[in-house]
């Protein structure tokens, strides 16, 4: 079982432009929880304020999932997660030089030192505390695993590898992944990034080495390019390694809309497993096959994560498809009719510049059944 522990109420509000009020960030928390998401980063509550009192209100609901409050390797941070009711807490440190330089003016031992004192005040709080190494993809491989070690012997029950900027492939990230999982006995975590558009796949390569937790995203939502997407790793797992994660992914579409609704942004059409095109059909060849076998052009059934199929009448569509979205108006067709409404249909998608509704194709139906009348 692959634990998915879902942060799109901390990095996915990270993303440029992207403000949650506490009603949202509740009701995100609820819709996560419903699906059965394992454990949700709700937030930071350094941050003070409405970010604090959004926390606070998510903890009193009582949810299933394990909740988690971010935190820099800072005392009051943490102070700050207790007060808003948590028992789960994350802190980060930086791991790469470059990171190490601008956080700690390249005083790793000091950084490390912090660290300690932090786990150690938040154990002392009766804590469950996680540990994340920032830039661990940048890091020098010998000093992330010196820190994993140390976080691990101080007390953290997981520790998170972190593609900071995205800048791996699978490859790298395999690889780099199943040396730290060697060197721990605690879990490991992936949170990746998408700047190359590789985060899913870095978030499963991590997985193939060894990791069992990982950090998504509805959407992909997250600062940049966004994070690996709930809904992908979730069904990649479940498709590519059979891998459970217990989550009702029939819900994805929903949930998909809810939270573009609420950070104003619509997804785009082609967004893999939530956008509008994932089930739509409109090439000939493509609508050909899927009215034999949907499986010819579709990786998985839609009713899977909520959608339905679609067929789509357009300037790549074929005879095929326009005698089938005709067939079920009740008009069935010659050859010879087919082909002149099919050719008028792309004049007309050219010049629309885009699909037709079932209404206009009917209406050139009847236009060519009078010509030839
Ligand atoms: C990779 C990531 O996504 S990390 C998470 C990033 N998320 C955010 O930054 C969103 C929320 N952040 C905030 O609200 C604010 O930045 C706060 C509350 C955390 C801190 O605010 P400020 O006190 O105003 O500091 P500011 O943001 O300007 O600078 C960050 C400070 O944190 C320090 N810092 C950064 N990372 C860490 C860390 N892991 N551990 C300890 N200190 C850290 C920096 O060195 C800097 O310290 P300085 O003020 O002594 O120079
Ligand atoms: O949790 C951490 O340690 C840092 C997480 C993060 O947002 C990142 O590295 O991009």
């Amino acid at each position: 079982m692959i634990y998915i522990n879902d942060t799109t109420l901390r990095d996915g509000e990270q993303a440029a432009g992207v403000a949650f009020g506490i009603e949202e960030k509740v009701a995100i928390a609820k819709f996560l929880d419903a699906i059965g998401v394992h454990e949700l980063e709700v937030g930071i509550p350094a941050m003070g304020r409405d970010e604090a009192r959004a926390i606070r209100a998510i903890a009193d609901l009582g949810l299933n999932a394990h909740l988690l409050g971010w935190n820099r390797a800072v005392l009051s941070d943490i102070q700050a997660s207790i007060h808003c009711g948590l028992k789960r807490i994350h802190i980060s440190i930086p791991v790469s030089e470059i990171q190490i330089q601008v956080k700690f003016q390249g005083r790793w031992r000091a950084m490390l030192e912090q660290l300690r004192d932090a786990l150690a005040f938040a154990r002392d709080h009766g804590l469950t505390v996680s540990v994340g190494g920032e830039d661990s993809s940048r890091a020098d491989e010998s000093f992330l695993i010196d820190a994993a070690q140390y976080a691990q012997e101080w007390g953290a029950f997981r520790f998170r590898f972190c593609d900071t900027v995205g800048i791996l492939d699978p490859f790298t990230t395999h690889e780099r992944v199943k040396a730290l999982v060697e060197a721990l006995d605690i879990p490991v975590e992936m949170h990746t990034h998408n700047d190359l558009g590789l985060a899913t796949a870095n978030a499963l390569a991590g997985v193939r080495a060894g990791a069992t937790s990982v950090n998504t995203t509805v959407n992909g939502l997250g600062e940049r390019a966004g994070n690996a997407a709930l809904e992908e790793v979730v069904m990649a797992l479940k498709h590519l390694y059979n891998l459970k994660t217990g989550i009702q992914t029939q819900s994805f579409l929903e949930l998909s809309r809810f939270v573009a609704k609420t950070v104003h942004c619509d997804v785009p059409p082609w967004k893999a497993i939530v956008g509008d095109n994932t089930f739509a059909h409109e090439s000939g060849i493509h609508a050909h096959g899927v009215l034999q076998n949907s499986r010819t052009y579709e990786p998985f059934d839609p009713r899977e994560v909520g959608r339905q199929r679609r067929l789509v009448v357009g300037k790549h569509s074929g005879r095929r498809l326009i005698e089938q979205v005709l067939a079920t108006q009740g008009i069935h067709l010659d050859g010879d009719r087919t082909q002149s409404i099919l050719n008028d249909v792309r004049d007309r998608a050219v010049s629309l510049k885009r699909s037709l509704t079932v209404d206009e194709l009917l209406s050139i139906a009847a236009d060519r059944a009078c010509m030839m009348a």
